[in-house]
Order: C-alpha cells, then structure tokens, then sequence
C-alpha cells in the first residue's frame, strides 16, 4: 500500500462521517486490502499521528451525534518532538493565545475553513512569553492541546528557566550588578562572552559589577548566548511633569500599564484600535517624568499631540513636535524615527533627562534609532505595536532593547469587543486582455511586477467592490498612474505623497466626517494616519511592501467598529499572487481569517460571493524573478519624499 498521509484519513474519516474507524472500514474507503490499510495506520500512529484505542473488551464505541459540528470546529494537533502544532480552523482567540509562546510558521489549504496553521515553539518564544511564571505558560498550553505532553512541557520549563538565569540590578550604592543563578553561569558563561568593558568587577563568585553604559551589549550578548537578562535595575524617571490621565482605563489597559510599572521596560503586543495608546499615556501618568515619543510619521505626531489634550491633564504648552516641520523640545516631546535617527539631532536624546521613551508602532523602529536608543537602557521604554514580527524577523531587537512582550489578556480583549475579525479576501485577477498580459509576459523584474501590480482589470474591480458595499472603504495603491487612474473611476480623491499636508490633512478629516466615502491612497496612508472606521480596504496594489504593511493595510480596517473586510487585488499566475498569500499568512498570527477568490475572465460580478475558488497556486514555471520584498518596496515609481528629509 502506498504511503499513508494524515489529509487521505481525515478525508475517510470525513465521508464516513464519525471521527473513529476501524481498518476494515479505512480499507474498504480506500480499496486497500484489510492487512495494508492496518499496516499504512500502524505506520501513522508509530509518528504519533494518530491514536488507536483498543475495543476488544467492549466493542460497543460511543461518539459524539453531532461529528459534523465537532468536525467543524478546530482541531488542534501537536507534534511535541518537533514542538510543532497543526490547527485546523483556530479560532482568533486559539490563534492569539498560540502567539503568546509559539510563532507561525506556514498556512496550507485555501478553502475558507480548511485553513490548517502551523505553528513552531522556539526557545526565544518561550522566552518573551507574558506570563508571571511558567505554571501560567503551561496552563495557557493545555488550554489548547488536546492533552497533555509531559516531554514538551519539561523542554518548557528548561527553557524559561534560561529566561531568569541572569538578572541586573540596581546595588544599593547606586551602581549595576549582573547576578548570575549558579558560579558556573557566570563563570563559563558572562565572564567568557562578555566584553572586558562590560564588566567592571566581579563581586562574588555569581555576582560582578558592570558598566551602566554597556547594558544594551550585556543584554544582546547574553541573549545570544541563549540566557536573556531579567532587567530588574531601578530606571531613572527624568525631571517631574504634572501629568494625569483624565480617561478612565479598561481593564485589559490597566493590566498593560501595571505589568509595565512592575517591568519597567516592556513592548504592548494589541490589536489596532484595541488602546494602546491611551494605555501609553496612562503609563506617561504614572512614571511621571519628562518623556521623550518616537512615532513613524508627522501625521501621527499631531495626534498623538490631540491624545495628550483629550485624555490626560498635561498643559499644552509642555508638549513640543520634533520633526521636519518644527523643533520643540520640551517636557513631553513627540519626535520622528526619521528625525531621531540622525546625528545631527543626537539633542533630542542628550539634552534632556528623559524619564520615558515611547516608541510607537515598534516593528518600524529603523536600525539607527535602535542604536541611538541603545544608550537608553536607563529609562523606562515602553514599545507599541500591533504586529510583533519585523520584516527582517529581528523581533529579538525589539524585546532586548526595549522589553519584553506586556501579557495582553486576549480573551478580555474579545470579550470586550474591542477587537473586529476583519475578513481578508485574496481576489487573484486575470489579465483584462491579451495585450497587458503579453506586454507582461516580454517584460523583465521590476517592469513586471509594476505591471502586474497595475493590471488595468484592477480598477473595473475596485469599482465593482465598492458598487457593492456600504460604508466607508480605503483603496490602497503604490503606483501613481493607477492611483489617478482609479480615483478618477470612483470620482473620489487620490491622495499620494506629492498630496501637501494641509490638503492631505483636510481630505483625511473629510474621511473621518463620513463627507467623503471613498479616498484613494499611496504609501503614505499605510502608517501614517489613524484613519478610523473604515469599513473597508481594497489593496489595488502594493503588497510589494513588507510583511508589516501588508498587517498595518489590514489593521487600517480593524477599527472598533461592525465588519472590518480587507480585500487584496492581485494578478492570477504572477509573483504578486505569492507574494499576496505570504503577506498574508503573517495576519493570520494575528487571528485574521483569510480566504481567496480566483475571478475567471468572465467570471460574475465582484460581489458574487460564490466566486469559484480553487487552488490558487501560482502557474507552474512561472519564470517571475524572485523579487525580494525591498526590491518590490523599491518597485513603485512613487517616489515618496519623506516629509522630514525634504524638510531638513
Ligand atoms: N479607555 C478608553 N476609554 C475611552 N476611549 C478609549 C479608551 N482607550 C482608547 N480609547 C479610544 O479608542 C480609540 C483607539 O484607541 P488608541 O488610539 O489608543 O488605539 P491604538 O491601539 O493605539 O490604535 P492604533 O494601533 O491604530 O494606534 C481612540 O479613539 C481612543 O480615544
């Protein structure tokens, strides 16, 4: 009998309709003779795929009635050799519980509901996992396993051991002491592989003291090492402001801010739109000192200047911007990365004595800030984001140098509401003639994929979406022409990067006011604007930009409000398809569903729902060169001046 596979007996155990079978029902489905089907399931249950229960004694087998719903429902299956999980229709919840100790690693399947998610548990997973103890961790895992795995639960348990063995603190005398759980960590460990001016002397056989400026390099090392450091010191609260939060806190924000307090350094993993930045400003209340706010863009820096206004006390006048447009430097300061990055400015981390540094959407936090901000390891950093992973996977960066990931309590999150499962759809195109597609065809790199991304079908499309949906909706695009191009179909205004600010804002307000329902928008509206309530996002093109943007697009529509869909245009048979499904398979850790449509050339109307899908795989042999997704960002031929180096 040939090789068994798990899908070709959950197939037989989906016709037979009951979730047990024995091998003479399991060889009849498969017209194998009794002895191979027995021996193909030996096989499968010798890799710990599957169970077999004898029934000798009692051959009577009691199962659930309703199978289909249990079918149904999501099926979590654990590999605990490989530390490996399959899921079968996760819920969000299961999904963002599973993200807390685990990280995703691929999604199969296209058919809405056959979606199976599988997840890997690194060390540094277990490492950054928000939980007060590892009793907590454990629980959380058998919450979602089917049952117990004493072997994965003690590799567990070791590995967030490693995760206390090292601890700074601050020694009564005011200076920094490195205390290592056993002499032989400190021994073969710190005292081998940190640097001769990160120790300044050993204190005892487990304790040395070190040297306060090289705390970032102590942390990497030793996180590389496989050892992160518990940062325990006292970190300095910066000249006293007169601050208090005038909004009342959520349960699930009040919980982030005190595990923040107690930490002292720490990163706010939340869905957007979930208070993350009212969370922030509570925190600002409660460290109480001046505090120094990196944020992406301009845009977000004057509104997180009306946030200050709207929910906490402080005076107008104690709040400056730092950016391309102005330069105030005063007790609470609100500054770009771009702006913060660069040497020039190194005063806006010297010249004040910054109690707390915020760093709003922290996947975006460019290398020359973190360097910058390396030197920051004194102050509490509080980090803010919706998508942990950055584009380059370096999440470790954002939890050495800033902090550990802050427990999110998911389930208070759903319950509470504050979280819409926007739908994604994936919408794979053909070409709207043989001309663009053989114009496609002849062209090479970046020419093509600027054509495919810009397939003249995708504004008959964008028009038929919004044709059939109320509310709100966002189009997303990356290229000038097609912006213009589908604005002009909609008759609603593009907004792009040559957009001035005055006018950008004013077109933004108009949005929010629901005087317009419809704005196209170019990079600049991926992170730079809060753009609430939009019911829905149409990217038209775009997905050349990284992982993260593919989630900020997504998030865009994750407001607080009713059903937040996301649909994601891309051309059948070409790398955009691909990409489009790797983009989006990094939502999916996020609880997003994602399902896709391949709209035939003649195929009906947007808006019929019952599409044909089918398996969306990229033509085989399509020659597409491998664009990496900083080739695809580079591919638009927007060339987005960004406000502060055009301003400096
Ligand atoms: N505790 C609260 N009480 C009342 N309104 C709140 C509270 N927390 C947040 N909000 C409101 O909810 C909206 C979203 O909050 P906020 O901007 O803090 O979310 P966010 O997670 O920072 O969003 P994003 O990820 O897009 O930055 C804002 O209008 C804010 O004023």
């Amino acid at each position: 009998m040939t090789d068994l596979s798990l899908s070709e007996f959950y197939d037989a155990v989906e016709a037979e309709g009951r979730p047990l079978l024995t091998a003479d029902e399991f060889a009849r489905r498969l017209e194998e003779s009794q002895a191979d089907a027995d021996e193909a399931l030996t096989r499968l249950a010798d890799q710990g795929l599957l169970e077999r229960v004898d029934v000798e004694n009692d051959p009577v087998v009691w199962y659930p009635t309703e199978w289909g719903e249990l079918a149904s429902r999501e099926r979590v299956v654990v590999f605990p050799e490989r530390r490996e999980i399959v899921v079968d229709r996760p819920t969000q919840y299961t999904q963002a519980r599973l993200s807390q100790f685990a990280h995703l690693v691929d999604t199969t399947g296209t058919e809405p509901g056959t979606r199976g998610y599988l997840y890997r548990i690194r060390p540094e997973d277990v490492w950054s996992a928000p939980f007060d103890g590892v009793a907590d961790l454990i629980l959380t895992m058998r919450g979602i396993f089917p049952r117990r795995y004493e072997g994965l639960e003690e590799w567990v348990e070791s590995q967030w051991k490693r995760a206390n063995r090292f601890r700074l603190d601050t020694h009564e005398d005011g200076y920094t002491v490195l205390t290592a759980a056993t002499d032989d960590l400190m021994g073969n460990v710190a005292m081998e592989k940190l640097d001769d001016d990160a120790i300044r002397a050993p204190i005892s056989d487990t304790e040395a003291w070190v040297n306060e400026d090289a705390i970032a390099g102590i942390k990497r090392t030793l996180y590389e090492a496989g050892y992160p450091v518990v940062d325990d010191r006292d970190l300095e609260r910066g000249d006293p402001i007169d601050a208090d939060l005038t909004t009342e806190l959520r349960e699930y924000q009040q919980s982030w801010v005190d595990s923040f307090l107690e930490k002292q350094a720490g990163v706010l993993v939340g869905p957007p739109g979930s208070g993350k930045t009212v969370a922030a400003l509570g925190a600002l209340a409660e460290v109480g000192g001046e505090t120094l706010i990196l944020v992406p863009s301009r845009e977000l820096a004057g509104q997180w200047r009306e946030e200050i206004a709207r929910h906490t006390t402080v005076d107008p006048e104690h709040v400056g911007e730092y950016h391309g447009g102005q330069k105030q430097l005063r007790p609470i300061t609100i500054a770009t990365y771009q702006i913060a990055g660069m040497d020039r400015h190194r005063r806006l981390f010297d010249e004040r004595e910054w109690g707390l540094i915020v760093f709003d959407e922290a996947h975006h936090v460019p290398a020359p800030v973190f360097r910058q901000s390396a030197a920051l390891q004194s102050k509490h950093r509080l980090g803010l984001t919706a998508t942990p992973v950055r584009e380059s996977d370096d999440e470790t960066d954002i939890y050495t140098l800033i902090g550990p990931p802050l427990g999110t309590d998911w389930s208070a999150l759903f319950d509470a509401g504050f979280v819409a499962e926007p739908e994604v759809e994936l919408r794979y195109l053909p070409w709207d003639d043989d001309m663009a597609e053989n114009e496609w065809a002849s062209a090479q790199g970046r020419e093509r994929h600027v054509l495919a991304g810009s397939n003249p079908r995708k504004v008959e499309e964008t028009r038929k979406l919004l044709a059939d949906h109320d509310g709100k909706a966002l189009v997303f695009v990356d290229y000038l022409d097609q912006g213009e191009a589908i604005a002009d179909e909609l008759d609603a205004a593009f907004v792009s990067g040559e957009t001035p600010h005055h006018r950008r804002e004013r077109l933004f307000e108009s949005f929010r006011t629901g005087e317009r329902d419809a704005l196209v928008v170019s990079r600049v509206g991926d992170e730079g604007i809060d753009l609430p309530n939009a019911e829905l996002a149409v990217v038209a093109s775009g997905l050349g930009g990284s992982r993260r943007q593919g989630a900020q697009r997504a998030g865009r529509t994750m407001r607080p409000v009713g059903r937040a869909e996301v649909v994601v245009l891309a051309t059948h048979g070409t790398r955009e398809e691909e990409f489009a499904r790797k983009q989006m398979r990094h939502l999916a850790e996020k609880g997003v569903r994602v399902h896709e449509t391949v709209v035939g050339a003649d195929e009906p109307d947007a808006g019929d729902a019952e599409a044909e899908t089918g398996n969306n795989e990229a033509e085989a042999g399509d020659d597409e060169v491998e664009a990496s997704s900083d080739e695809l960002e580079a591919s638009t031929d927007e060339a987005e001046p960004s406000d502060d180096a055009a301003s400096e």
